[in-house]
Parts: C-alpha cells; structure tokens; sequence
C-alpha cells in the first residue's frame, strides 16, 4: 500500500465502461481540488496494432488460439508494476498513450494503431488514476493489486458487456459487428483467465444489469439505458461503510447482502459520488499527513 502517493485503479474489460466512470472520478477530482494524473492500460500494451497482428498469426500458427490484448504476455505489466511502485514511493512516473482511431490521431499526430512517445508525470499530483483492462493482477510475475490503494472494478453482466462493446466498437472504432464479435470469442481464454480474477480483489465492484431482453446481444439495436438497468454494488470489506446513509440518500435502492447495495441505474453517478468522495478524501489525506 502506496500512502505518500495514493493509487486508484478501475479496472474493466473492454467496453465495460471504465473511460464512462473515469468521467464521475474526474469531477470527483474536480469538485474536491485534487490534481491527479492518469493513466491508461492501453499504453501498457506490448505491440503496436500491425504487430500484435503479427504476433497473433505467429502464435496462432503455433496452435496457440488463446492469445489476445487481455492476455498477460499481450502487456507491460512489469512496466506497469514499476510505475505504480514509482509513484507511490516518489510521485513520479511515465505513461503514454495508445491512439485508437482518426479522432484521437487528429489530438496527438500519431497514425491510428500506435503508441505516442513515453512522457514523464505532470509534477505536484495528489494521486494516480489508472484505467483499464489489469489494475488488479496477481500472477507470478507482478502484484499490481498491492500497490493500488483503492481498487475499483466495473463489470457489466456479460450479454450487457458485449452489447456495450460492440456498439462502441462500431460507432467509434469502424469495426463490423462480425469483427467485434470474432475479438470477444478471441479473447474468452484470457477474459476467464486474466480479466475475471481481479474482481475478488477490488475493493469496490459495480455491476450494471439489464432489466431488459438482452438474450441475443449481437442483434440488440441499443444499449440498454440507465433508466433499463440496475447497479450492484459490491463492498469486500463493507466494514465502515454507512449502508443506512446510502440506502436513505439514493431513492430506489436496497440491500441484498451485508456488503452488497442494489440501486437504480440512473443514480449510478450519484451513487459513485456519495461512495468515493469520502474514501478519496481519506486517502489525499492520509496521503498529506504521511
Ligand atoms: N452506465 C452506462 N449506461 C449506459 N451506457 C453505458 C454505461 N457505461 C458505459 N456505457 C456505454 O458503453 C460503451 C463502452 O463504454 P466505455 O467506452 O466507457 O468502455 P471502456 O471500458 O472504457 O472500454 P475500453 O477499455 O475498450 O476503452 C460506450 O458506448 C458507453 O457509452
Ligand atoms: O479496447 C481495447 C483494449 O481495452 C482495444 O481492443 C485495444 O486497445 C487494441 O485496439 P485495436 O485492436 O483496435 O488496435
């Protein structure tokens, strides 16, 4: 555990939506006048697209089907581990950015499917934000779930999951629904693999579930909207958490377990607020006074 400079990790698989909750984490950050600095797992990735293109047809060629970005061996995530134990001890580190497509080409004038250079952390930050696919690894080479202070996982039941990647990856990243649906077969082995694990290990899980027909998600015509679903949210250690405060505060919702709180999906972001500014507070503090 990181204290001098605190570390928060949200971790999702792709199209779970963790870039959508880092949009209520920065008007956290905001409202509480917290300078943070982000980074994203996309910049941990080993190969550029043309050669994790390579690299897919040479293992494949192996007989090696389970490889894909969620895999282990597909990131830096020694690399990662340094930075996260970097900040922590010093508050200084490096990120990049993988760009994805013509939008965010146009911000960085690198060509889709590549990385920007390394660049160091902005100086005078309160903590570091991570977003992404293993902010909660375990394996036998790194423990990045050590190093975050505050873990965070963002797991849509997995039919709404699909939907949400699928119309992302179609509207913004020019991918067919055959292209994206051939990636999410691709990446299964590791997604149970390496994706799952880690939320055993957050501090904090938020479960959207559908309350809408989404048996067929390779057909659904929209993503199921705030006002079709509902939140779990899920507590590892519920000690010190003020249920009856939350349940009193956030209209529609109830408890189902000692540590697990249901609320309607349109208070998502309310729910976050009233959740993480207090433990985001607690840590800038902790932090300042160590
Ligand atoms: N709570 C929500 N309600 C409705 N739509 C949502 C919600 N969360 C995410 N979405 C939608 O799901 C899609 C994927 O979300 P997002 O881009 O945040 O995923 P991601 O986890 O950041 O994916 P990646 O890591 O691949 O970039 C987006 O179209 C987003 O608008
Ligand atoms: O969302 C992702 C991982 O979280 C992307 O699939 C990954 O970053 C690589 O994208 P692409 O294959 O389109 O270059």
């Amino acid at each position: 555990m990181s204290k001098r400079f605190p570390i928060i990790s949200v971790t999702g698989s792709s199209g779970a939506g963790t870039s959508t909750v880092k949009h209520t984490f920065e008007q956290i950050f905001r409202r509480e006048g917290i300078k943070a600095v982000s980074i994203e797992g996309d910049a941990f990735h080993k190969f550029n697209r043309a050669d994790m293109k390579a690299e897919l047809a040479r293992r494949a060629a192996e007989g090696d089907q389970t490889f894909s970005h969620f895999s282990y061996e597909a990131n830096e995530l020694a690399e990662l581990e340094r930075v996260f134990r970097e900040y922590g001890e010093t508050g200084k580190g490096r990120s990049r950015t993988y760009v994805h497509d013509e939008a965010e080409a146009a911000k960085t004038g690198v060509a889709p499917g590549n990385f920007t250079e390394w660049a160091p952390f902005e100086e005078g930050s309160d903590l570091l934000f991570y977003e992404g696919l293993h902010g909660s690894v375990v394996n036998d080479t790194v423990d990045l779930a050590r190093l975050a202070d505050l873990k965070i996982g963002v797991v849509p039941v997995i039919n709404l999951e699909w939907i949400q990647k699928i119309h992302r990856d179609r509207a913004t990243r020019g991918y067919s629904t055959e292209a994206v649906t051939d990636t999410i077969l691709r990446r299964m082995h590791a997604y149970v693999h390496c994706i799952t694990p880690q939320f055993t290990r957050t501090d904090i899980n938020f479960q959207r579930v559908p309350v809408v027909d989404t048996s067929n998600p390779f057909v659904a015509r929209w993503i199921p909207t705030p006002d079709e679903s509902l939140v779990v949210i899920r507590f590892r250690n519920p000690r010190g958490i003020d249920f009856p405060y939350l349940v009193s505060m956030i209209a529609g919702s109830w408890m189902t377990r000692a540590n697990s709180i249901v609320i309607p999906g349109n208070k998502q972001d309310l729910a976050m607020q009233l959740i993480l500014t207090p433990l985001i507070e607690r840590l800038v503090r902790d932090a300042k006074r160590a």
